[in-house]
């Protein structure tokens, strides 16, 4: 889980997931599977990936009544997923019921899969947080209110930019993870993505996991790509 480089699949459908992995040969990736393919494809995608030798971030973003999240987890654990979130905004009391769900259905002698929360969205920026959600406060202290609620939780780490990642740690120690969305090389199109950082930043920020997804899979040459941002990200130049 530490350092790595995880690959959203945000495609439509199993036909291109597949596709687009052949290029990457036989290598065992850490692959996100979100809502768009998830939606479509059912479990059946976490079951052929899995596999496949891939690890899986299973990226749903649970939020809604304790008790609805504790059985929809429990669900999700049997799927054999290594990482598994849900909205740090649902509260203490559903992000305990998570863990309680996750643990009731991890199969024996199987750990149970990591759980995170999202604190704010890589998409939204300190304005929009303020002005669409009514949070008074800088988003640094927003991000950080939701990490520490998390951990209060019992939750293994939160999704955050690489932005927040030091003071989370410095608060609510190293093996807390951080996994942050919205990377982007220096030439790369920042699209809907508004906290965006480089490979390089996130590195020396003590990020524990990186997640890209266009910049890689909407690249003309997406192994290239990669190895590029794998690169910057490890801090191996040639
Ligand atoms: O705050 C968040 C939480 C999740 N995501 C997800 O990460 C990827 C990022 O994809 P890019 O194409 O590199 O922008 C995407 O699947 C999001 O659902 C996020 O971006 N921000």
């Amino acid at each position: 889980m530490e350092k790595s480089l995880i690959i959203a699949l945000d495609f439509a459908g199993k036909q291109e997931v597949f596709q687009f992995l052949k290029q990457f040969n036989d290598e065992k990736l850490f692959i996100k599977v979100g809502m768009e393919l998830f939606y479509q494809e059912g479990p059946s995608i976490i079951y052929d990936l899995k596999e496949k030798g891939h690890d899986i971030f299973l990226d749903l973003k649970l939020h809604d009544i304790p008790n609805t999240v504790k059985g929809a987890m429990k669900g999700l654990a049997r799927l054999g997923c290594d990482l598994v979130n849900v909205h740090a905004a649902g509260g203490k009391e559903m992000m305990e019921a998570a863990l309680e769900g996750l643990e009731a259905g991890t199969v024996a002698g199987q750990g149970r899969p990591f759980c995170i929360a999202v604190t704010q969205l890589t998409s939204t920026s300190e304005e929009q947080m303020q002005e669409e959600q009514l949070i008074h406060v800088p988003l640094e202290e927003s991000v950080l209110h939701y990490a520490a609620l998390a951990k209060t939780a019992g939750l293994d780490g939160v999704v955050c930019s690489p932005f927040e990642s030091k003071q989370i740690h410095h608060l609510m120690g190293e093996s807390f993870l951080t996994v942050t969305p919205g990377i982007r090389l220096k030439t790369d199109h920042v699209q809907d993505q508004k906290r965006v950082a480089t490979p390089e930043f996130a590195k020396s920020e003590g990020v524990s996991a990186i997640v890209v997804g266009r910049p890689i899979t909407k690249s003309e040459n997406p192994l290239e790509k990669y190895i590029e941002i794998k690169r910057s990200w490890e801090g191996v130049h040639q």
